[in-house]
């Protein structure tokens, strides 16, 4: 038997435990917790068949009252006597895509972002459009092009014509960039033909992700109008291995800032979910941001209001992610072409200038929250290197 020994400081406390699928060498994968820097084998400590998977889903299609109850056993275990062959060190595991991804969602719930790129793509209009104030915008994205941590970005091709050009060429991505951003994923979904209303998402949601929608500028800003973002989105989707659970950012809630204009009923809250979570972005090594999620306008819990109101359904392993997370300061803007203003502004890196990604270049984005216990949170990280474009 081993005591599982937690350092006081810990981002992985036992008022986080996080959910992962891990593998040992020669083993297959299977669902963990993480407690302090180990990995619990939930189906060897728990002895239920539903965490020897390679995915989350079935433990999340259980549904509420099952998490609730996994999370009170996780922590009587933990404090006692875990069987040896349940716990592995973090450092000699790998890491999987924790769950199998069914549709994915992007919003654009940063009024800073939305102002800011209003700005760079649309210098002649209003930077924020007449809707953003009335509803959560967003569009739907590619599930199967969404990866965990660590896998290499192959830089996209594709079309692409800047303002001065006048007939759009083929080749690889220019301007490629990052949107660090929140993710949640469904945990129950929900029947065709219902609405889900937003006193319902912490019944529903299973927990959060660290999402980075790389982007390709250039081609984003040939083929998006007027349909929306398509092939300068599609290309990957970088997600963290833990999910943290819901249950965990009960200390991180606040308020979000001042809806005005009042929402419509459907997008009312009585107790919002807004979310003081810290991320901070590194660039080769070195920290270029600090995006304060607290600054979002719209809650997660509106986002799924809205994403279901018109009767949408929704189904276990469903993504959706909160979009680029900026708030109000130049060094806590969430993507590089706003850091560095289209291009224009360039950011010293590891000694060099940098505008948008180049190959080699890695991107870390982590992040941590206020714990139950006083101390704080950790989301872990997701981390990405471009790889050169295929020829
Ligand atoms: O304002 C635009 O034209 C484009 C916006 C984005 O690319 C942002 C997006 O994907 C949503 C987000 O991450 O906030
Ligand atoms: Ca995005
Ligand atoms: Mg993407």
């Amino acid at each position: 038997m081993t005591r599982i020994d937690i350092p006081r400081d810990s981002l992985f406390g036992k008022d986080n435990l996080p959910y992962g699928v891990f593998s040992v060498a020669g083993g297959e994968p299977r669902v963990g917790v993480r407690a302090g820097d180990h990995v619990v084998d939930l189906a060897a400590a728990l002895g239920d068949d539903v965490f020897a998977r390679s995915s989350l889903n079935a433990f999340m299609a259980r549904g509420y009252d099952f998490w609730t109850g996994t999370r009170r056993r996780i922590g009587d275990l933990i404090a006692g006597d875990v069987p040896d062959a349940a716990v592995h060190p973090v450092s000699e595991v790998r890491l999987h895509l924790p769950v199998e991804i069914a549709d994915y969602v992007d919003f654009y719930a940063s009024e800073h972002h939305a102002s800011n790129l209003g700005r760079l793509f649309r210098p002649d209009a209003e930077p924020l459009l007449p809707n953003w104030k009335h509803l959560p915008v967003g569009y739907h994205g590619r599930a199967a092009t969404v990866v965990v941590s660590g896998t290499d970005i192959v830089r996209p091709k594709g079309q692409r014509k800047a303002p001065a050009e006048t007939e759009p060429t083929f080749g690889e991505c220019r301007r490629l960039d990052i949107e660090a951003e929140l993710g949640f994923l469904v945990g129950t979904g929900s029947p065709l033909g219902s609405a889900v209303p937003a006193a319902e998402f912490s019944r529903r949601v299973f927990g959060a992700v660290l999402v980075n929608d790389w982007s390709a500028r250039d081609i984003q800003a040939w083929e998006y109008v007027p349909l929306g973002p398509f092939l300068g989105k599609s290309f990957a989707t970088s997600i963290s291995p833990w999910v943290v659970p819901l249950q965990a950012l009960q200390a991180a809630r606040v308020p979000t800032p001042v809806q005005d204009p009042r929402p419509l009923p459907y997008l009312r809250e009585d107790e919002p979910w807004g979310l003081d979570i810290d991320l901070s972005v590194s660039w080769n090594g070195e920290e270029v941001s600090r995006p304060p999620y607290r600054t979002m306008y719209w809650s997660p819990a509106q986002m799924l209001a809205h994403l279901t109101v018109n009767g949408a359904s929704t189904r276990t392993g469903d993504l959706y992610a909160s979009g680029t997370i900026s708030g109000p300061e130049k060094a806590q803007r969430g993507a590089f072409i706003e850091l560095t203003w289209g291009g224009k502004e360039p950011v010293r890196v590891g000694g060099e200038e940098r505008t948008f990604l180049e190959d080699g270049d890695e991107v870390v984005i982590s992040a941590t929250a206020p714990g139950a216990d006083g101390g704080r949170i950790g989301f872990g990280e997701v981390r990405g290197r471009i790889l050169p474009a295929v020829s």
